[in-house]
């Protein structure tokens, strides 16, 4: 039965105003992890650590006054964020998602709340106010994202056990209070947050700070928009509270994990991924399956025909360029979303029953319905089944054709597209145009 929630959403679980359908809009964002991490890059001591290179002084249990020396060597003099947002645009990406603060607690900007930023460095220049300018100007939407979890502060407690961690970790609520409003209030072009690092049992104890947390954010900028991983309820509940409704604006329990069926089309969500297997931060060496540029692709279609986000990671090196990796996907990211974007941008779950041959996405009241198309069946034939009230009045490729197309009627409401002769390397689209007028020839009852 229903508990009693004080301190669950904040704000309606689907909101309709203009900030959040442009987040839905977007579809496609660039994530990228840049810290202190990206300088030993994954190797401590010349010992190789094949786990995520910004938990690396996790693995190799570096005491903090050994990793904070880091930000004495950190000085990325290749930095050049008119650059990272022109391969932004140029791979399609509409927002990006940067971290200001991961785990290690280390500031991209310089806080009056701690000393361990990026004044104390030999670069010393705010990295934030530069990023936000460029990606702004490229017209890509700019979030924040912060971690809750901070290995540097003395006041960070796991878990409240005593009297003396109840007070730190009230100290440190203020700091986090302190330093998410200093960043708005420094940077008022954000459009969001993303919260990380609150899974533990202390923020799992602090439901109604983060219940006033989320309210305080909004009051300071009307229309911000928060993932639900920022979000506990009065009763440790995470980005759902103890009655199942969503906290924050969109879900974002999706890491590297992709949902299979449309039970998450009750609220927007979001899911981000690495390009290998578990690497955010800077690792020098990737070790095992790097996805290919078509297995991204192929995972943004599928986010976009189930109306959610996909937030695509880049780990930038210590000194600020970027990995060859990550230039290729640029590249042919861009050249597909350059063909093919508007099967993404605008696009949501299309109400089809899904073939085997790919997805369908369609932009909410349009008539014209985009077949992703990522398998080619054997028999070169995409079967579409429509409800019983919906014929296809029309179909072409979207962009340069690559075959000459046949339509077959073969049950009621049913049909294939035959491809004929068709040679590709990447998933295609076609559009069909459906109606209400019977165009069957009435073979099938
Ligand atoms: C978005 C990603 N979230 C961070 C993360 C995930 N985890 C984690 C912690 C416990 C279980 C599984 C995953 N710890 N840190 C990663 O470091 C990266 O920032």
């Amino acid at each position: 039965e229903k508990k009693e929630v004080q301190y669950g959403p904040v704000s309606p679980e689907k909101r309709t105003d203009p900030a959040m359908e442009k987040w839905r809009d977007n579809r496609f964002g660039q994530f990228i992890h840049w810290g202190l991490y990206a300088i030993p890059a994954g190797y401590w001591k010349g010992k190789y650590y094949k786990g995520a290179a910004e938990w690396l002084k996790s693995w190799a249990k570096v005491p903090m006054n050994e990793w904070a020396k880091l930000a004495e060597e950190f000085n990325p003099e290749q930095y050049d964020p008119e650059e990272w947002a022109s391969m932004a645009k140029q791979m399609g990406a509409r927002y990006v998602v940067l971290t200001t603060k991961h785990h290690e607690g280390f500031c991209l900007w310089p806080s009056q709340y701690t000393d361990f930023d990026i004044s104390n460095t030999p670069y010393q220049k705010d990295l934030l106010k530069p990023f936000v300018e460029a990606y702004n100007k490229a017209g890509i939407d700019v979030y924040f994202y912060y971690s809750v979890l901070d290995w540097y502060h003395p006041d960070w407690r796991y878990a409240l056990k005593s009297e003396e961690d109840k007070q730190a970790f009230e100290r440190f609520k203020t700091f986090t209070k302190n330093q998410l409003s200093e960043l708005i209030e420094r940077y008022p072009s954000v459009k969001g947050f993303w919260f990380d690092g609150t899974w533990d049992a202390s923020w799992k104890a602090s439901g109604q700070f983060s219940y006033e947390l989320e309210k305080h954010m909004k009051q300071l900028k009307p229309g911000l928009i928060i993932n639900s991983r920022m979000r506990a309820d009065e009763w440790g509940s995470r980005h759902f509270d103890s009655n199942g409704q969503m906290m924050g604006d969109y879900a974002s329990g999706w890491e590297r994990k992709l949902p299979t069926d449309t039970s998450v089309l009750h609220n927007d969500w979001e899911a981000c991924m690495t390009v290998p297997e578990n690497q955010w931060g800077y690792h020098k060496n990737w070790e095992g399956h790097v996805k290919t540029p078509t297995e991204l692709i192929e995972m943004m279609v599928r986010c976009t025909a189930l109306s959610g986000n996909f937030l695509l990671n880049f780990g930038p090196k210590e000194d600020g360029s970027i990995r060859e990796e990550e230039q290729l996907l640029v590249k042919e990211i861009g050249n597909w979303m350059e063909q093919y974007g508007n099967a993404i941008y605008n696009c949501a779950y299309a109400g089809l029953e899904k073939q085997d041959w790919g997805y369908f996405t369609r932009e909410p009241g349009s008539k014209t319905v985009n077949m992703v198309v990522c398998n080619i069946p054997v028999n070169k034939a995409l079967r579409i089944q429509l409800p019983k009230n919906l014929f296809i009045q029309h179909y072409e490729y979207m962009g340069k054709p690559l075959s000459k197309l046949t339509l077959e009627e073969i049950g009621k409401n049913e049909y294939f597209i035959h491809l004929g002769k068709v040679k590709t390397k990447q998933p295609f689209v076609i559009n069909i145009q459906l109606t209400s007028e019977k165009t069957d020839n009435g073979l099938y009852q």
